[in-house]
């Protein structure tokens, strides 16, 4: 259950230059630890390993209740408030939630604002036991508040007012935000957000607890995994400490013209961690005209689209890898009469075998063509190794961030589309905004 970083992206950056960033590195250790940085008011990320057992059971106690008479689980959340959920989710499995027939299924709303896709989602709705929650932390973010409008409505007609109210959770600000005042109303259970965790940091919280908890993942394992991270990744020195050594490798390798990480996995149910994973290095470094841009690539599949350009595009990127080393399911290549399809090279080796063999072979092509690689060894696909996993990377962001000599802990940036979209709408109090967005330019 731990993820470990088992190569350094050498021979791009050697270990000297890893120590020289020691001092650095220790004092954005001191600004986090010491709480003197900006952005110190939202560190709350740093204690949810170990919150409240009460909090935790009352958690349960709700999300075994809507879990006994529902089959479907709506999230309504944007970012940070439901790429937790929806990461953990694809992580631990069913890998094919198509195919499969779980006792409950974990749906999404809020994260658009497609038309087609909330006429479709609620469409479906009909054909199950229904169960919503809402999630924002401000409680005003448009996407998420405009389809909750739908939803609440959609739940009120089909339960009436009272049986909606208990299969409606939301999970919010302690006490500001229209959702505060609208669960109030309604009486609907509401769990809290800590007003010191930002969006990007919440998993842990309630945002990602309770869905996960209704989806019946061991959440003391998931919490139980992060303690553990945040027990072993104490040191202070970058060559003993992961999670620092890969906050100091970013901010090398940035500096050496890589603008780009690439988070790389060869486990399709990888592909929301990275999803999560941009939001969080996303939000926290682009800022101040600085910032490696976080992208992601699924391999073996983008190694037939986008590995072309890895190869020999641009030197401008880096990789991020993530090896599993114990996927859930072992599987054997079975020896085929005849080998009609030549492949009987591999008859009796693993798959795992295979995957792994793209995974060497793909490292030592992109060393040849010249882009640096850092690699993650990830124990297996657990609830414990994921706690693990959102802590290592939580804790590299924020020490990232104070590297970088930015605020790891703030979005102005995400405000400049939404205040030009409500001006644009005409929205009150925007007039001013919209007349100069209007006038040409
Ligand atoms: O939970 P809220 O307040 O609705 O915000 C949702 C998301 O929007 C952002 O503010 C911007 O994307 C994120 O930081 C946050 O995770």
């Amino acid at each position: 259950m731990r993820l470990r970083l088992s190569h350094r992206a050498h021979p791009f950056v050697s270990d000297q230059e890893l120590q020289n960033m020691q001092p650095f590195v220790r004092a954005a250790h001191q600004l986090m630890v010491e709480k003197t940085g900006v952005g110190s008011d939202f560190l709350g990320w740093i204690d949810l390993p170990e919150q409240s057992a009460e909090m935790i059971a009352a958690l349960k106690k709700k999300a075994n209740e809507i879990a006994q008479k529902s089959n479907v689980l709506v999230v309504i959340g944007i970012g940070g408030s439901y790429l937790g959920t929806r990461a953990a989710l694809s992580f631990l499995g069913p890998a094919l939630p198509e195919l499969a027939e779980p006792a409950l299924r974990v749906v999404y709303a809020g994260h658009n604002m497609s038309a087609t896709y909330l006429t479709e989602l609620l469409a479906e709705l009909d054909r199950y036991d229904v169960a919503v929650n809402v999630i924002s932390k401000s409680g005003t973010t448009t996407e998420p508040a405009l389809a909750f409008r739908f939803l609440q409505a959609y739940m009120e007609k089909r339960y009436g007012k009272e049986e909606a109210a208990t299969r409606i959770v939301a999970t919010t600000d302690r006490a500001n935000g229209a959702l505060v005042a609208m669960s109030r109303a309604a009486s609907y259970t509401t769990f809290v957000i800590p007003d010191d965790v930002g969006g990007r940091y919440s998993v842990l919280t309630p945002v990602g607890l309770f869905p996960l908890a209704v989806a019946g993942v061991d959440i003391d394992a998931l919490l139980a995994g992060a303690r553990r991270a945040k027990q072993e990744l104490v040191d202070v020195d970058v060559l003993k400490n992961d999670a620092y050594a890969y906050a100091a490798l970013r901010n090398i390798l940035l500096r050496k013209g890589c603008a780009i990480e690439a988070f790389v996995s060869y486990e399709p149910g990888m592909h929301y961690i990275a999803e999560w994973w941009k939001q969080l290095f996303g939000e926290s470094e682009g800022k101040d005209g600085r910032g490696l841009f976080p992208a992601s690539l699924d391999f073996s599949t983008d190694l037939h689209s986008m590995g072309q350009y890895v190869q020999e595009g641009a030197r401008i990127l880096f990789e991020s890898v993530v090896r599993v080393k114990k996927p859930r399911h072992a599987l054997t290549i079975p020896e085929l009469e005849g080998n009609a399809d030549g492949l009987n090279y591999l008859a009796l080796q693993s798959v795992q075998h295979v995957n792994d063999t793209a995974l060497r072979a793909t490292m030592l092509a992109h060393e040849d063509g010249r882009v640096p690689q850092v690699l993650f060894e990830l124990d297996d696909m657990s609830e414990q190794s994921l706690g693990y996993l959102f802590y290592f990377f939580e804790l590299s962001c924020a020490i990232s961030g104070y590297l970088l000599g930015v605020n790891p802990f703030d979005q102005p940036g995400v405000e400049a589309y939404k205040k030009n979209m409500f001006a644009l709408l005409g929205k009150p109090g925007f007039e001013a905004e919209r007349a100069r967005l209007e006038t040409p330019r």
